[in-house]
C-alpha cells in the first residue's frame, strides 16, 4: 500500500505502508545510528516523533525480547529507506513491521530520508503527516506536540532490586530507559521508580541515599511547575540527571535551555570530560540544549562539552554532589565508554553515609 508523508515545509513523499494504517502525526526528527533502531523506537524521550533512519538499511536483524528500552513504544512513526522484512538474527523473533503495527506505530520505507534529513537540518523545527489518504494531504495543520512526560512517566511507585546491598537510588520517572534502571541495578543499587510530580515530602518518607532524574520527552520548560519540589529533592541526596534530567538541573539553578538548530540524535557524538580532557563518543538523543553563557553565574559548572559544536554536555554542582550530563551513558544504542559515571554517581551515594543533605 502507498502512503505519503507532508511536512510542515510543504514537501511530500511517498512510500510503502508498514505499520499502523491509522493517520498519525509528530515532529520530524533523525536519528543516525547505523544500529540500535530497537533501543531507538522504544526509547520514551521520542513520545510524539516522527523517526527518519538515516542509515539505509533497517529491521535487518529484527526484533528481540531484550532490546526494549520501554514497555510500549512511545514514538509516533518510523520513516526508512531499504524495510528489511525477512530479518536474520538468532534472538529475533518479529520484523520490525510486525512490532510497528502491534504498537500502533505508522511507518514508511522506500522514500528518501537522505532528502528528509536535509529538511530537518535545514528548518530544525519540522512536523508531519502520515496517512495512506492522498486528499489529506493539502489541509495538514502541524500542531507542535506538547506536555508529553504525563503520558509515559509512571503512574505509581514501582521498586526493582529489592534485596540489593547497595545504595538506595529513587528515580524520577519523566520516561526513562530501562537501561538506566538496568545500569543502576547492575551497580548494586536498590531502585524505586516514581512519577515526575512527586513531592518533596514524598522522596523523603521514601528515604533513598541517592536522586537519579531521567531522560523524558518534550521541551524541559514544561516541567517548570515542577522545578520548586525539584530543587527541595536535589539539594537533599547526591544527584545525578540524564537528558531531560540533566536539563531540569540546570533549570533548577537559573540556566536556561534552547531548541538546537537540529537535535543530536544518534550513537557516535563525540564529548570531551574537561576534568581529564579525555574524548567519549556517546550515544544522544536530545532536541534542547541548556546555553552555554546561561552557566556564567550559576552554582553549577560546566564539566562536558560537545566536540562538534561545543554545545554543553554535561554540568556539576559547585559545592553540593550534583551532577548531571546531556548524552547517554546507559548507552543502548550506542557506546558504553562513559559508564564510568554511573559508577561515579552510585560511590558518591555510598560514600556520603548520612541520609540528607538538608
Ligand atoms: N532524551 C531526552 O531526555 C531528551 C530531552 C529533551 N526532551 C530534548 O529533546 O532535549
Amino acid at each position: 500500500m502507498k502512503g505519503y508523508l507532508v511536512l510542515s515545509t510543504g514537501d511530500i513523499f511517498e512510500g510503502d505502508w508498514f505499520g499502523s494504517v491509522d493517520d498519525c502525526t509528530g515532529e520530524v526528527v533523525f536519528n543516525t545510528g547505523m544500529t540500535g533502531y530497537q533501543e531507538v523506537l522504544s526509547d520514551p524521550s521520542y513520545a510524539g516523533q516522527i523517526i527518519t533512519f538515516t542509515y539505509p538499511l533497517i529491521g535487518n536483524y529484527g526484533i528481540n525480547e531484550r532490546d526494549y528500552e520501554s514497555i510500549k513504544p512511545a514514538c509516533k512513526a518510523l520513516l526508512v529507506g531499504d524495510l528489511c522484512r525477512q530479518p536474520s538474527h538468532y534472538e529475533s523473533g518479529h520484523t520490525l513491521a510486525e512490532i510497528a503495527e502491534k504498537y500502533g506505530i505508522g511507518g514508511l520505507s522506500g522514500i528518501d530520508t537522505r532528502a528528509i534529513t536535509h529538511i530537518v537540518r535545514t528548518h530544525g523545527e519540522v512536523y508531519g503527516l502520515l496517512t495512506t489518504d492522498k486528499e489529506k494531504l493539502a489541509s495538514f495543520t502541524p500542531q507542535p506536540v506538547t506536555n508529553v512526560v504525563p503520558g509515559v512517566s509512571v503512574k505509581n511507585i514501582e521498586e526493582y532490586g529489592k534485596e540489593a546491598k547497595g545504595p538506595h537510588i529513587v528515580l524520577i520517572d519523566y520516561g526513562y530507559k530501562k537501561s538506566i534502571l538496568q545500569s543502576l541495578l547492575d551497580g548494586g543499587c536498590r531502585v524505586t521508580v516514581v512519577p515526575y510530580n512527586i513531592t518533596y515530602n514524598q522522596v523523603i518518607s521514601i528515604d533513598p541515599d541517592g536522586v537519579f532524574l531521567s531522560n523524558g520527552p518534550g521541551n524541559p520548560k514544561e516541567i517548570t511547575p515542577q522545578l520548586g519540589e525539584l530543587k527541595k529533592i536535589i539539594e537533599s541526596y547526591p544527584t545525578m540527571g540524564i537528558c531531560l534530567g540533566h536539563q531540569l538541573i540546570s533549570l533548577v539553578y537559573g540556566c536556561d535551555t534552547e531548541r538546537l538548530p537540529y537535535g543530536h540524535r544518534g550513537s557516535n557524538h563525540p564529548v570531551k570530560d574537561l576534568r581529564t580532557g579525555k574524548v567519549y563518543l556517546t550515544s544522544q538523543n536530545h532536541g534542547y540544549v541548556v546555553k552555554g553563557d546561561s552557566l556564567a553565574n550559576a552554582a553549577l559548572e560546566l564539566t562536558f562539552i560537545n566536540v562538534n559544536d561545543k554545545s554543553v554536555e554535561g554540568v556539576r554542582h559547585k559545592t553540593l554532589p550534583i551532577s548531571s550530563v546531556q548524552f547517554h551513558p546507559e548507552a543502548h544504542a550506542g557506546p558504553q565508554d562513559t559508564g564510568y559515571l554511573f559508577t561515579e554517581f552510585i560511590q558518591q551515594c555510598q560514600v556520603t553515609g548520612e541520609k540528607s543533605y538538608a
